[in-house]
């Protein structure tokens, strides 16, 4: 299962076409509207947000609510494109009164984008480095979220820290089989702790004030997963690099940890690898989980835990110092209306590529093509473990 995104942040619409769903999977239109607006969610976004409501628009490849097997096309109108028809239009010439994006910002796409592709207007590059293209992407996910759903796997996520305001973890729970902390859709941050919502928003009130910036760390975890899923025998298998590469494909990540993550560099072995032991009822398991649910680039069957950093959003209000592209003098970078932190957000789009990612892992090792073979495939192989523990 592999998507393609199309669309422009300020063009009419975002298009995604998914391939390689297998035939009878019940869709829900609104489930994927409702994630949708999970991801324009969250305390600190901008005033985007309150122009646009996404919603999907299902045009190919799913009749009577369940998928036929072939591409699946959908689609997100941009309602803000109605105020750039002029300026966004796909033909004709310019407007003679259009304002040239020529004052980069430090931290975004505009300048070496400017460069690469021989323009000094870095519109041309912030209308599709833009995040708005996520929008599409978790709308896209939501076909591998049902999918995943149908083999009783779930994916969520939620905010571990803003700026310096962070949630610490009862490590206990990390290394439950049956994860799930509670509270994350009530909070404005996705945060399960409600005094770390309230230190996460004031950090975020203080850094709208200041005219600044904020970044943070959020966590993927996915339960219900049978082991083996993945490979190890080639670099391309692991599902490690393969989770990587989603979570990197995101714009502003920057850092993703497994489990424990680079604090297992700092311990010694025994105090790492989680203990292997028999459980009759459904075979072979774990005492912990500091590896998040992948050992040798396959799930393990304990939940994947991932976590990701996201950096400072790059549009300030109260700008760093850039070179206009047209004079070459040294100005204060362009002020786009933005996000002051979009950590939450990121959170919804980084389960949509997880969710990409373990769905074409089970479709290889279960079969592509139509729901029922493939659950009973899930069923046989879960009844095959059974067995060899006995
Ligand atoms: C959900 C989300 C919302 C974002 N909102 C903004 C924003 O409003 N303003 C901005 O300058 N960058 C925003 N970003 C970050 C930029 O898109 C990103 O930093 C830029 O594309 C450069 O890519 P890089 O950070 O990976 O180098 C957002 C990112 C995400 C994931
Ligand atoms: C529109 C969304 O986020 C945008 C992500 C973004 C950026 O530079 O990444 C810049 C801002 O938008 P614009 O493209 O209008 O400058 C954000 O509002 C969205 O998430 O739906």
């Amino acid at each position: 299962m592999r998507y393609l995104t199309a669309g422009e942040s300020h063009g009419p619409c975002l298009t995604a076409i998914v391939d390689g769903v297998p035939a009878g999977l019940k869709i829900s239109e609104s489930q994927i509207n409702t994630d949708l607006a999970r991801r324009q969610s969250g305390y600190g976004r901008g005033g985007r947000q309150r122009i646009e409501r996404d919603t999907v628009e299902v045009t190919s490849g799913v009749r009577f609510g369940r998928t036929l097997g072939t591409p699946i096309a959908l689609v997100v109108r941009n309602r803000d494109w109605e105020n750039w028809t002029d300026r966004m239009a796909a033909f004709g010439d310019a407007p003679s009164d259009l304002v040239r994006e020529v004052t980069p910002r430090p931290g975004h796409a505009d300048l070496v984008g400017a460069l690469k592709t021989d323009t000094s207007d870095c519109r041309n590059i912030l209308e599709r480095a833009s995040a708005r293209e996520t929008a599409a992407r978790v709308a896209a996910a939501g076909i591998a979220r049902e999918f995943l759903a149908d083999l009783g796997v779930e994916v969520f996520s939620y905010v571990t820290s803003i700026g310096g305001a962070s949630f610490d973890e009862d490590d206990a729970l990390m290394n439950a089989p049956d994860y799930k902390p509670l509270a994350i859709e009530t909070s404005e941050v996705r945060c399960p702790d409600e005094q770390a919502t309230e230190a996460m928003k004031a950090e975020i009130d203080r850094a709208k004030d200041a005219g600044e910036s904020l970044g943070g760390t959020f966590r993927v975890v996915v339960t219900g997963l049978v082991p083996g899923v993945g490979g190890y025998a080639s670099a391309g298998d692991r599902l490690t690099s393969r989770l990587g590469a989603a979570l990197f494909s995101i714009p502003a990540i920057k850092g993703v940890e497994f489990g424990m993550g680079f604090e297992a560099a700092r311990r010694s072995g025994s105090e790492v690898h989680d203990p292997i032991a028999l459980d009759k009822k459904v075979g072979f398991v774990r005492a912990s989980n500091n590896a998040g649910g992948l050992e040798g680039g396959m799930t393990t069957g304990m939940p994947l835990i991932v976590s990701a950093a996201m950096k400072p959003i790059p549009t300030l209000m109260t700008p760093l110092e850039t070179v206009n592209l047209d004079t070459l003098e040294v100005e204060e970078a362009s002020k786009e209306r933005s996000d002051t932190c979009a950590v939450p957000a990121c959170a919804v789009v980084a389960e949509s590529e997880v969710a990409f990612v373990l769905a074409e892992a089970y479709l290889e090792k279960f079969g592509r093509d139509n729901m029922a073979d493939i659950k009973a495939a899930v069923k046989a192989y879960r009844q095959r473990l059974r067995t060899m523990a006995r």
